[in-house]
């Protein structure tokens, strides 16, 4: 079975959805222009009841040593690195903040995916997402969607993440076509721009279940 992540959680009713649910893994965002951004603090508290039985992520887009530093408060398991960083910065982090690493690979082309080699064994897991169009204001989390097919048949030391415009609804063609061992959705399970509906964040983990 799949494993699943609910990203960009920011209060108690959908961080429980996602115990509920039994979601591999949860994810606060600390991207300022994210609709779904919290404060460190905040994501300790939501997270205190999930410590232990999920495993915590902190989404960051090349974060400075202050931010990574004020994410002790939270004490993620893991650091989700979305932006530019290289290997050399993502080792740095490692050895910064003792949290294991995602690194997220923008992918539009089967190209796209050959920067994972970079990256493998160096962090935890690799995720590959939908590359977002030049104009977008982030760079994650916006629904972008790729070729699935892409992921078929590749495997690196460690289990990886599909990610990008997943839902309840395209789930179980998106694991079918891709092989992934891991998925992970954001928007797919909102009912507006940063508002996670507990039905849905539900209604995706059984399809995940279910697949
Ligand atoms: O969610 C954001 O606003 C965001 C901003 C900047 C970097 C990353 C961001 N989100 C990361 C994610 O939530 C995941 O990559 C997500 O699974 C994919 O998003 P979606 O296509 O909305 O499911």
């Amino acid at each position: 079975m799949a494993g699943a992540k609910i990203c960009g959680l920011s209060t108690a009713e959908t961080v429980a959805a996602a115990l509920e649910g039994r979601a591999e893994f949860i994810g606060f965002m600390f991207f300022p222009k994210s609709p779904r951004v919290v404060d460190p603090e905040t994501a300790a508290r939501l997270a205190a009841p999930a410590r232990g039985k999920t495993r915590i992520v902190a989404v960051t887009v090349d974060s400075d040593d202050a931010l990574l530093d004020h994410l002790a408060v939270l004490k993620p398991d893991l650091i989700q690195l979305h932006g530019q960083e290289t290997p050399q910065r993502a080792a740095a982090i490692r050895a910064r903040t003792g949290a294991g690493l995602i690194k997220v690979l923008p992918v539009a082309t089967a190209h796209d995916i050959d920067a994972a080699n970079h990256f493998d064994g160096l962090v935890e897991h690799l995720m590959f997402e939908g590359r977002p169009p030049p104009d977008a204001d982030r760079p994650g989390g916006i629904g972008a969607k790729f070729d699935w097919g892409l992921l078929a048949g590749r495997r690196w030391q460690k289990p990886h993440f599909l990610a990008g415009g997943l839902n309840p609804w395209n789930v179980q063609e998106a694991l079918d076509q891709s092989g992934a061992p891991i998925v992970d959705v954001s928007s797919g399970v909102e009912r507006g721009a940063g508002l996670k509906d507990p039905g849905l964040i539900s209604a995706f983990l059984e399809a995940v279940r279910r697949a």
